[in-house]
């Protein structure tokens, strides 16, 4: 079964002159670290946002699991599906207790049993010291790792994450690389998206990289690698079908 299959999607926001996905397609298998890559611009986020139904696709479909996400579906996928956005998406004036409490509350988790659960994810996550510190006073590496605790505490079969290392320091980053191996390992799907393509090739076991709202090619980073003899590893690949002309 796949975690994820994207047929023919397309997508132009109301009011933008162009469109911003125009006929992707991909799917992943159930169980793997897969990475949706691509250049600024390239459509990660409105696919991701597509998938998980914060954004209406203008055209296509969309499965998670095999579930339809345009045919009422979506109450089963969001028990299957967790999100974790770009954006953090946590209370400043609120303690992370408080916050993952009001998470888990949205999720039909309650009293003892959520605040115990609350816990054991802020320890695994290095953050138990924190638990009653506001998030506005958090750093960048704790609201991420924080932040993601809200997306598992359903303990989600698929795991979606938007640059999720975008701007955390080394330490932060390697837990949170070492938390997708775990989680993954459990037997759960994850897809994430980076421009960190060296961090991509070491945890992805298949990635598709887009580009201008289209899938430019998907395979294994080494099947990528070793399909191109002049490509010595993921970047090169990257670089090879997107090109070196900047985007703005
Ligand atoms: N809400 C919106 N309204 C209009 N256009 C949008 C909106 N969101 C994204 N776009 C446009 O859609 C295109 C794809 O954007 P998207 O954010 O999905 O790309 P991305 O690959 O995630 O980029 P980045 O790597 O910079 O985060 C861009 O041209 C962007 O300007």
């Amino acid at each position: 079964m796949n975690s994820i299959a994207v047929n023919d999607l397309h997508k132009t926001y109301a009011g933008a002159l162009t469109p911003s996905l125009q006929g992707l397609s991909f799917s992943f298998a159930e169980g793997k670290i897969a990475g949706l890559l691509g250049p600024n611009g390239a459509g990660k986020t409105t696919t991701i946002s597509i998938i998980c139904g914060l954004v209406k696709a203008s055209a296509g479909t969309v499965k998670v699991f095999g579930l339809n996400q345009e045919s009422g579906s979506r109450e089963q996928i969001k028990r299957v599906l967790g999100i974790v956005p770009q954006q953090i998406a946590l209370f400043p004036q609120l303690t992370a207790l408080e916050n993952l409490v009001y998470f888990g509350n949205l999720y039909g988790f309650k009293g003892k049993a959520l605040k115990d659960k609350v816990m054991a994810h802020l320890e695994a996550f290095g953050l138990e010291n924190a638990a009653s510190k506001e998030i506005g006073k958090f750093s960048g590496g704790m609201k991420r790792r924080t932040n993601i605790i809200a997306a598992i505490l359903h303990e989600p079969k698929l795991l979606v994450l938007d640059e999720p290392t975008a701007g955390v320091d080394v330490q932060s980053r390697s837990m949170i690389l070492q938390f997708l191996r775990d989680y993954n390992a459990k037997g759960n799907s994850v897809l994430y998206t980076s421009h960190l393509l060296e961090e991509a090739q070491q945890i992805c076991e298949d990635v598709a990289i887009m580009d201008e709202g289209k899938l430019v090619v998907q395979g294994s980073p080494a099947a990528l690698v070793n399909a191109l003899p002049d490509c010595r590893n993921l970047e090169d690949v990257f670089l090879h079908y997107t090109g070196h002309a900047l985007r703005d």
